[in-house]
């Protein structure tokens, strides 16, 4: 192991239940990872020691409190390698942040101008771009898939001078692909485009450099990542931020207010009106914390011999379908499957039966499933607290609902 796991589960006391007369083996972290101790014991030390307004008071425990909120925000921008930590703004998750980025097309976009997203994307990087082409005439264009991969033939054939914005997932929450998301940059911009990275599936899993992979949006959820829900944030580069109109109107985000008018902050707090979930971005900071001390370059590799563990076990069961790539260097820690004969949603609910949470149904990437021609999977997903045995449980449990159906 490349990390010290029975340390780690220590810290996740969650796990250690029983469910259903068995020990509850999590496999839904992609849905939401639990929280360390460590996260947990800061967002309580928050409101039992500095609990206060920021940005407002000039007391002391204001002051602390303005002191913690800003200080998540320089982790997250040295988390992720931003150039400024005015390119990282808050927000409630990733879809906020990729429902921000496509409000920013709307101001920008004109008839026949074109966006072009995956087939692969999780509702939060379709829909928006949706409504971003309904209002503005925009063309929305999908570029689909070739083995189980993002088909960068066909993606280089559909980003054309004509392309505004490029979104791409880098991580699919339903094929665990992780995709050329650098490479796809330097088309975008080759054809004047600005290139969206929805983050959400990376983020928790790997090292990210926004500056590296040189994207000009980048989506991130803190739930994901061992950090509490209801935050996230969108980097953005700092000149189109610039250009970017505030999406919420009110508190924080203003310099001055007239009858008739107002002026706003500069950035970050242009874009973060009212009182923000200030318990949620220490969290998110002890989350980061978390994380690099494990090191995300150690998660990856866990997560990949995770899956050089499990899915030649896997790959064994008769009548088990895996979706996605082949080769697991291809796939973070998510794998996407059907068992012949059965509903994926019968199939999660055996599991639960024997403690094992997996996910079923189309996972928020409906395009995905039908382009697929299925009617849903059901899908494991790892973290930084699953070991061999959770893996031994997980096939142990797909071969006992095969026999208990019959298929
Ligand atoms: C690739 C990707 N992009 C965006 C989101 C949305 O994240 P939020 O924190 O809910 O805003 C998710 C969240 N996917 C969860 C819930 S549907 C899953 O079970 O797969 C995602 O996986």
């Amino acid at each position: 192991m490349t990390i010290e796991i029975a340390k780690i589960r220590s810290d996740f006391q969650i796990l250690d239940q029983i469910v259903n007369d068995e020990p509850l083996v999590y496999l839904d972290s992609a849905a939401t990872t639990q929280k360390p101790r460590q996260v947990l014991d800061a967002i309580r030390a928050y409101y039992e020691h500095d609990n206060a307004n920021v940005h407002r008071g000039v007391h002391t425990l204001a002051e602390r409190a303005t002191a913690d909120y800003e200080s998540s925000r320089d982790k997250v921008r040295a988390f992720i390698n931003a150039s400024s930590r005015k390119e990282v703004l808050f927000t409630r998750g990733t879809t906020t942040a990729l429902n921000w980025v496509a409000k920013f097309a709307e101001q920008i976009l004109q008839p026949e101008d074109e966006i072009v997203i995956s087939i692969m994307e999780h509702h939060s990087n379709i829909i928006p771009w949706q409504q971003a082409a309904a209002k503005t005439g925009a063309v929305l264009k999908f570029v689909y898939l070739k083995d189980g991969e993002l088909d960068m033939a066909d993606l280089r054939a559909k980003v054309t001078n004509q392309t505004k914005f490029v979104s791409i997932t880098h991580v699919s929450n339903v094929l665990g692909v992780i995709n050329p998301v650098k490479e796809i940059a330097q088309i975008a911009h080759d054809h004047g485009a600005i290139m969206v990275v929805d983050g959400a599936q990376s983020t928790p899993h790997m090292t990210v450099d926004v500056q590296d992979l040189d994207c000009d949006f980048f989506a991130l959820s803190g739930h994901k990542m061992a950090g509490p829900t209801g935050i996230g944030v969108l980097y953005g580069k700092e000149a189109l931020l610039n250009q970017m109109n505030p999406i919420e109107f009110g508190g924080e985000m203003i310099d001055f207010v007239y009858e008739q008018s107002a002026t706003w902050k500069e950035l970050p707090w242009k874009f973060e009106a009212g009182t923000p979930n200030i318990a949620g971005s220490i969290g998110l900071g002890a989350a980061v914390d978390y994380l690099t001390e494990i090191g995300l370059d150690n998660i990856h590799q866990h997560e990949q011999d995770l899956l050089n563990y499990v899915m030649p076990q896997l790959r064994e069961i008769e009548g088990l379908t895996i979706y996605g790539p082949e080769d697991n260097q291809r796939r973070g820690g998510v794998i996407a499957f059907n068992l012949d004969g059965l509903h994926p949603h019968d199939v999660a609910t055996a599991l639960d039966m024997e403690g094992v949470a997996v996910r079923a149904g189309h996972h928020c990437a409906q395009p995905l499933i039908d382009h697929l021609g299925l009617p849903a999977t059901a899908r494991a997903s790892f973290y930084i607290y699953n070991t061999f045995a959770d893996c031994d449980k997980l096939v142990e449990a797909i071969k006992l609902t095969k026999a208990f159906f019959g298929v």
